[in-house]
């Protein structure tokens, strides 16, 4: 897995393995040029296509330099926009400066004509994670500038003007794309610098996960393969209790579609038998809408230990807290607690110390607000998200772009998969589903959560292929058997 480590960690990073490997911080640098290069050459191969490099003072502007080199190597057109002098520049900029081919156009800042470079692939390497203070004079002019243009822009590592760790301050440049090397930089995945940062891709320099891991940072970023060796694997003498039996208690009144979408998405994932608490008329209607569910009537609460997992709270509507106090306290496995149920926690926090430890929490922003408080910004949020998991020895899953997963033990992880297409009604009540199938099917807490916010956020890519913004939460179901073949687990 891919830690994430703060931005003033990277230098120390970045020589500490140059070393252990007796390379020097050049070759680094060209590595990192060289698989920015190759992402490049996938989304822009038309080499008439013009490119604008506009390169800082730092080893970001240093990328920009090998950046130039190599792609004029490969046939574009070439310019770069300096800033500053050699000699005030980076020692590594100064090599890659010297070994600039004629054919590039250079350009001293500010004698340039931007109408030249509207037309261009604008590429930004301004600067990345040394930035120390906001933008003023000259950057903040041609940051201006450029984010006027309207021709494709592109950040190396991170889109200047952000730090790499904290929110932005003033202006930064508005990139389509963003290249990050390695790992992502925290501040990627924050909500606030979405605009900024467009598609997020993580550029390998071959800097091993065990050799970041040494590093200690408490952030990870999830990916395939990741997942992929979490998967528990079933053979043909597996039967449907081997899969898990599981109970869902929600849908009551009108919302009994919640309950449905969490069912019908436990099923897809794989769950052997789905039990369903619902009451009066919502029996019926589960039972149309996923004939494979057992609907159960309220003596089923009596029962709670013969199941392996519960997920709570899909369309629960407003309950007695007495309803969660006596499911907590009659059964000590943990569970997936969603949507009403927050709500109810949010009103009684008398209940946190109860939920079962190792339990799954599944808030989206405005519950995990309900729940603790207003945040003034992601990263207080996501401080706050591990301290509520910490202290009350849960997993809390704060759903969104880059969904992140909270842990007992302090760890942060973050989700790769996923797209805007999924901010839809019932989405979260999928993910419930997911994550309760996983945990009833013998995942550990940890694993069911990261498993179900991987595999939902891929469904929702695949399904959103066809549907794009007409996707709804159903589709998202129904594309979780592709989700399971695309990672080949059987
Ligand atoms: N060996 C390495 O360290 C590697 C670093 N890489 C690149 O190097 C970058 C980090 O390089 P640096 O640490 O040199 O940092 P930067 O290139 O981000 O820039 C730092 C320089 O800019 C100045 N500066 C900071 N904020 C400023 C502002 N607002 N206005 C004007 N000047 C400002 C600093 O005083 C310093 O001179 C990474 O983001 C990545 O792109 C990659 O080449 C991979 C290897
Ligand atoms: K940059």
């Amino acid at each position: 897995m891919l830690s994430i480590l703060p931005g003033k960690k990277i230098a120390e990073l970045d020589k500490s393995y140059a070393r252990e490997v007796g390379i020097s911080s050049w070759e680094l640098m060209e590595r990192a040029a060289e698989s920015f290069v190759s992402w490049f050459l996938k989304g822009f191969s038309g080499v008439q296509e013009k490119v604008f490099i506009f390169s800082g003072p730092g080893n970001n502007g240093g990328d920009g330099l090998a950046i130039a080199r190599l792609l004029s190597e490969k046939g574009f057109a070439v310019s770069v926009v300096l800033f500053s002098s050699k000699e005030n520049s980076s020692v590594d900029w100064q090599v890659n400066f010297d070994k600039l081919p004629e054919g590039i156009s250079r350009y001293q800042y500010p004698e340039i004509d931007f109408e030249l470079a509207s037309s261009a692939i604008i590429i930004d390497a301004l600067f990345g994670v040394g930035i120390n203070r906001a933008l003023g004079g000259e950057y903040l002019e041609v940051v201006n500038t450029l984010n006027q243009l309207s021709g494709k822009k592109i950040s190396i590592d991170i889109p200047s003007g952000l730090p790499s760790d904290s929110l932005v301050e003033g202006v930064a440049f508005l990139a389509d794309m963003t290249v990050s090397f390695q790992f992502p930089k925290l501040s990627l995945l924050i909500p606030e610098h979405s605009k900024y940062v467009g598609d997020l891709h993580i550029a390998d320099i071959g800097i091993p996960d065990s050799f970041l891991d040494q590093f200690g940072s408490n952030k990870s970023f999830v990916q395939a393969s990741d997942i992929q060796k979490m998967h528990k694997r079933f053979d043909n003498f597996s039967h449907k209790g081997d899969f898990g039996r599981i109970l869902l208690i929600g849908g009551r009144g009108g919302k009994v579609g919640a309950i449905i979408l969490s069912t019908c998405s436990a099923m897809r994932t794989g769950s052997g038998l789905v039990h369903v608490w619902a009451e009066g008329a919502s029996k019926d209607v589960i039972h149309i809408s996923c004939c494979e569910a057992m609907v159960e009537g309220e003596k089923i609460l009596d029962e709670l230990d013969k199941f392996d997992a519960l997920g709570i709270g899909p369309g629960l509507g407003e309950v007695p807290q007495d309803l969660l106090r006596n499911i907590f306290q009659s059964t000590g496995k943990p569970m997936v607690l969603d949507a009403d149920a927050l709500n109810v926690l949010s009103k009684h926090p008398e209940l946190w110390d109860l939920i079962p430890k190792g339990s799954i929490l599944t808030p989206h922003l405005k519950e995990f607000e309900r729940l603790t408080g207003k945040s003034s910004h992601h990263f207080e949020r996501l401080d706050k998200a591990s301290e509520y998991a910490v202290q009350h020895k849960v997993y809390l899953v704060l759903k969104g772009a880059f969904t992140s997963i909270s842990t007992p033990d302090g760890k942060q992880y973050f989700n790769s998969t996923g797209n805007k297409h999924m901010a839809t009604a019932g989405s979260g009540d999928v993910l419930t589903g997911m994550i309760t199938s996983f945990l009833g099917q013998g995942y550990d807490p940890l694993n069911a959560s990261l498993c179900g916010v991987f595999h939902h956020g891929l469904a929702g890519e695949i399904a959103s292929k066809t549907k794009a913004r007409g996707m709804i939460a159903t589709d998202i179901i129904e594309s979780i058997p592709s989700s399971f073949l695309e990672m080949q687990i059987d």
